[in-house]
């Protein structure tokens, strides 16, 4: 069910394309999904199973975007260090070898403790230098968060189950760390492996699964759909559950809530106190996107696009420069070029004040003179869309673990029938949050689905 003002009439929350009369997609979410692991081939099946594989789009990791990474730090454009020579080589803006940290790193002791920052984890593992700029970086390119606020145990389980089983990252890269989750590839999964694919996309934008999905229910005839219909209030019921919506009552016997943490919390029997507590507790943040075309051809680097530590400007998360790998999104006619400045994030009320106040054409100067002053752009851009992503990515920070863990026992102790699915709990990413779905469902059934 879809609520919010801004994404009234159509379902997929945040998967949200605009298509241009002319042909071009502009993505105000996600851009790009990540074909690899367990999760990335779920998400690949289900394309298959919607019958989707033939409009997507692959980047194979020998593809410029996938190698070349930048980070703008003391003024400049700096290509973040890859492969071998990446890691032998003093490259800046880093003041040393990464090679040299790295192979310190394996004589670290074990951290104590059940979470730590992801700060405090890098600086501890790799040095301060990896964790003000790399860390702080990277931290602001996936979660648009602080990295001195975010949990390494909750947003990089990968890094942190490595020290936990290997006492190191590097060995528990190398070796392995612990059980993984294997999903059984499809066809299009099995093509993503032989092509090498480092991400995907859809030929009309990222969108296209959310609508194909609900085509796909539709045409079922088993379930119905409720759109612009919020969810008001949920009560049990002798039979389970009745759920007060804008347009009606339905019962349920089991509920899985997709809802964002806080739109459940408000939605839930108020005497459920420490449940409506952790909820509200997930803290999120709002990212302005904003979309620019550019007549020509006028990127003075190829790549994914350049990220900016907080140190450098908070206000500025990153640049994505979406012609690069995904021309097909351009216009059919002339060269253009299209960009997405991301500003704000966990610096937003700090930096343009509270959001519903800051003006769309103060963050499209802001983006244009990003992009003019970062990538020696001169012209304006030929056309722009601003759009302010209240509350879009939740901020799993020190000890989320602990909260989920209690939010789940609190259900299992009062026999709820009750799932919780979807960004604010077990990770953002679009293939994380429908892996979310899918498990939920088969804790339900019992069974493999
Ligand atoms: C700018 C941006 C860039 C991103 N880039 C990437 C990327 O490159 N790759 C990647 O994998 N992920 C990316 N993500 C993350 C990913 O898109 C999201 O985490 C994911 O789509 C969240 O899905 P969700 O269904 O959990 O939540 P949402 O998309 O927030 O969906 C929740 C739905 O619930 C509805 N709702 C809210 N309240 C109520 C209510 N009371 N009643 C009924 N309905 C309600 C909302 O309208 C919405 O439709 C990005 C996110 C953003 C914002
Ligand atoms: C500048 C801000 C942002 C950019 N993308 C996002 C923000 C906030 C959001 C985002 N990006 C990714 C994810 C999903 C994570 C996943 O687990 O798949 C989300 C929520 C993908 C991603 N983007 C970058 C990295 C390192 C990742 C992780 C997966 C991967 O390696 O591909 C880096 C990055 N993000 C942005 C830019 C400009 C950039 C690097 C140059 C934009």
């Amino acid at each position: 069910v879809n609520k919010s003002s801004i994404l009234d009439s159509r379902f997929g929350g945040w998967l949200w394309s605009t298509r241009r009369s002319d042909g071009a997609v502009f993505e105000h979410g996600p851009r790009g999904i990540r074909p690899a692991g367990a999760v990335g081939h779920n998400t690949l099946n289900m394309v298959d199973d919607l019958g989707l594989a033939g409009e997507i789009l692959p980047i194979t990791h020998s593809h410029a975007a996938s190698k070349n990474r930048y980070l703008y730090v003391n003024g400049q454009l700096h290509r973040m260090p890859s492969g071998i020579s990446g890691l032998l080589r003093r490259v800046p803006p880093f003041s040393r070898p990464l090679l040299l940290s790295v192979a310190k790193e394996i004589l670290v002791k074990k951290g104590v403790g059940d979470d730590e920052s992801i700060h405090s984890f890098v600086s501890r593992r790799l040095g301060k230098e990896l964790a003000d700029i790399a860390a702080d970086s990277l931290c602001r390119g996936v979660f648009a968060g602080d990295c001195r606020k975010l949990s390494m145990r909750s947003c990089l389980p990968l890094f942190y189950n490595a020290e936990q089983h290997r006492g190191s990252l590097l060995l528990g890269l190398m070796l392995g760390s612990g059980p993984s989750l294997v999903v059984p590839p499809g066809p299009l999964a099995q093509r993503s492996v032989k092509e090498s694919w480092a991400q995907w996309s859809l030929s009309r934008g990222v969108e296209s699964l959310p609508e194909s999905i609900t085509n796909s229910l539709q045409q079922s005839g088993t379930v119905q759909l409720h759109r612009e219909a919020a969810v008001k209030q949920i009560s049990p019921s002798a039979s389970g559950w009745k759920i007060h919506l804008e347009d009606g009552v339905i019962s349920a016997d089991h509920i899985i809530s997709a809802l964002p943490a806080k739109a459940l919390s408000s939605a839930l029997p108020s005497t459920w106190i420490p449940l409506i507590q952790e909820l509200q507790d997930i803290s999120t943040v709002t990212v302005a996107v904003v979309n620019l075309e550019y007549d020509g051809s006028i990127l003075p680097v190829t790549g994914f696009g350049h990220l900016v530590p907080s140190s450098e400007d908070r206000g500025l998360l990153g640049v994505v420069y979406d012609s690069v790998f995904f021309p097909q999104h351009n216009r059919p006619t002339g060269q253009s070029t299209r960009l997405t400045v991301m500003m704000g994030g966990a610096w937003f009320q700090e930096v343009f004040g509270a959001p519903e106040a800051v003006t769309e054409e103060l963050l499209l100067a802001k983006a244009t003179e990003i992009v003019s002053r970062h990538l020696g752009v001169t012209i304006p851009p030929s056309w722009s869309r601003v759009a302010i992503q209240r509350d879009c990515i939740p901020q799993y920070y020190q000890g989320h673990f602990r909260r989920v863990e209690s939010m789940r026992s609190f259900i299992k102790k009062n026999s709820l029938s009750l799932s919780l699915v979807g960004s604010s709990y077990d990770g953002v990413s679009v293939n994380d949050v429908i892996f979310s779905g899918r498990t939920a469902v088969e804790e339900l059934l019992g069974s493999g689905v």
